[in-house]
């Protein structure tokens, strides 16, 4: 008989045994979505001069210091200079330099008067700028560093890089950018009743959907899937397959054969092989048969061979597995709190994950169950976005009540954005400010 350990305690056996993973380097262009393995330190201010943040005149605002509309200055206009010249010359404090939105602010210049509340004109040959205010010291002129200061950290590694990230890259001149290599997570499918994906229905017979499913999941997750050919419920064929995949790959995966039945034949390939048992029954549903072993500091899952009992058992173990192999400081699948929306009655012996897709009413997380609870149950993971833990040794469970869920894909079903939305709730923010 196979004793069952708690959740939280076969996820931290596997924990165990993480290890940080390689590094590479990628182009830019490639690196969204990676993993960032290095900090990234600013290594100049940005900006690194002063420069204008408007089209107007570069000015000493000192000589504006009595400028209104009945006695206006004017200051002569040396030249123009666009964005990415440089007025080399200076200016003096009754003079003025023309200038482009990103361009560098002249020497002797200390603020920027904006184009349109000034006039040009023209005397004795020489063009005059009238301004009728006046400008304060500073004014209209970007700072160095008031963007990014030299030596700070402005992204962590352990950060996935968004377009955001690849700006900030770009501005430090990194063509190629270190990241964490992707974890290889080989993909075995044991089952004499298996077909691949493009063979035609036969008696007795479905098709490989798990290897497709992790397919999914690993690249989710960060990783790099390798698919192996599929293996009958054949303990020799089972062997080689995982200890050729043992000696490819960062992680091996096996899915089904790992039950009590005549064909189940991971357990014993374990053996064989001599890899340390971590746990071969966790008190969950579904995924209570998920087992694990180690080999030479190398993790081997077994995964149910019932489709959502291994979706359940990927998110729960190895996603935390290679996210740590990647070097994200938060592995684990996000928690939030949701009003179930749904009675469920079956009892629970053993913790329950059921799959589970949110909608947000006035605020408020739902979370429903989708379909059919059972662990053989592939169209269930069609619209799952969650999983909503119900404790062990319950009885089941009412519509209302607060349960916890966690969060499969970070922005699905969320409300979207609608500007109109926001109209409404600043307009309703300033009628309860006012009344
Ligand atoms: N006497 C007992 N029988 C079973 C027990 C038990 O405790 N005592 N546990 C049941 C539970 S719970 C589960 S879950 C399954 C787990 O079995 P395995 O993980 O060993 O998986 P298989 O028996 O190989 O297959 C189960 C089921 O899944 C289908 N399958 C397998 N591979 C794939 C695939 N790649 N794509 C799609 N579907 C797949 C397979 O045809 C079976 O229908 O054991 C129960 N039995
Ligand atoms: O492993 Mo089974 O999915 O617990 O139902």
């Amino acid at each position: 008989m196979r004793k069952p350990i708690k959740v939280e305690e076969a996820i931290r056996k596997v924990m165990e045994w993480t290890r940080t993973g390689r590094q590479e380097t990628v182009p830019i262009k490639e690196s969204l979505n990676r993993v960032l393995a290095k900090d990234l330190t600013a290594t100049n201010d940005v900006p690194w001069f002063k420069r204008s943040p408007y089209d107007g005149y570069a000015i000493f605002s000192g000589s504006t210091a009595e400028a209104n509309a009945d006695h206006p200055v004017l200051l002569e206009v040396l030249g123009t200079i666009g964005a990415g010249y440089t007025w080399d010359e200076g200016i003096k404090p009754d003079q003025a330099v023309k200038i482009m939105t990103g361009a560098a602010i002249p020497d002797g210049a200390d603020a920027v008067i904006m184009v349109e509340l000034t006039k040009e004109l023209e005397k004795d040959g020489k063009i005059y700028v009238q301004i009728k205010r006046k400008v304060e010291k500073g004014e209209n002129i970007v700072e160095i560093g008031e963007d990014m200061k030299k030596g700070e950290i402005l992204v962590p590694k352990g950060t996935t890089v968004n377009p955001g990230v690849m700006a900030t890259l770009a501005t430090f001149g990194y063509q190629d950018v270190p990241v964490m290599k992707k974890p290889k997570a080989a993909i075995i499918a044991t089952g004499s009743e298996l077909l691949e994906v493009d063979e035609p229905l036969e008696k007795g017979k479905i098709r490989n959907s798990n290897a497709y499913m992790l397919w999914g999941q690993v690249i989710r997750a960060g990783g790099e899937p390798v698919f192996y050919r599929l293996v009958k419920d054949d303990f020799n064929e089972t062997y080689e397959a995982v200890k050729r995949a043992l000696g490819e790959a960062d992680i091996v995966m096996t899915t089904g054969g790992v039950s009590v039945g005549d064909f189940d034949y991971i357990p014993k390939v374990y053996e064989k092989l001599g890899a340390e048992l971590l746990f071969n029954k966790v008190a969950m549903r579904p995924g209570s048969v998920t087992s694990a072993a180690v080999l030479a500091g190398k993790i081997l899952f077994g995964l149910s061979g019932n489709p959502s009992a291994c979706y359940v058992g990927f998110e729960l173990f190895v996603r935390p597995y290679l996210k740590t192999m990647l070097g994200h400081r938060n592995v684990y699948l996000k928690r939030a709190q949701a009003t179930l929306g749904e009675d469920f009655p079956k009892p629970n012996p053993f913790t329950r994950f059921v799959r589970a897709k949110l909608s947000y009413e006035a605020g408020v997380i739902h979370a429903g169950p989708v379909r059919m609870d059972k662990s053989n149950i592939v169209s269930s993971l069609i619209e799952a976005n969650a999983l909503i833990v119900l404790p062990g040794g319950s009885r089941g469970f009412t519509k209302g009540l607060q349960v916890d869920v966690l969060l499969l894909e970070d922005e699905e079903g969320a409300p979207e954005w609608d500007e109109n939305i926001t109209d409404r709730r600043l307009q309703r923010q300033r009628e309860n400010h006012f009344s």
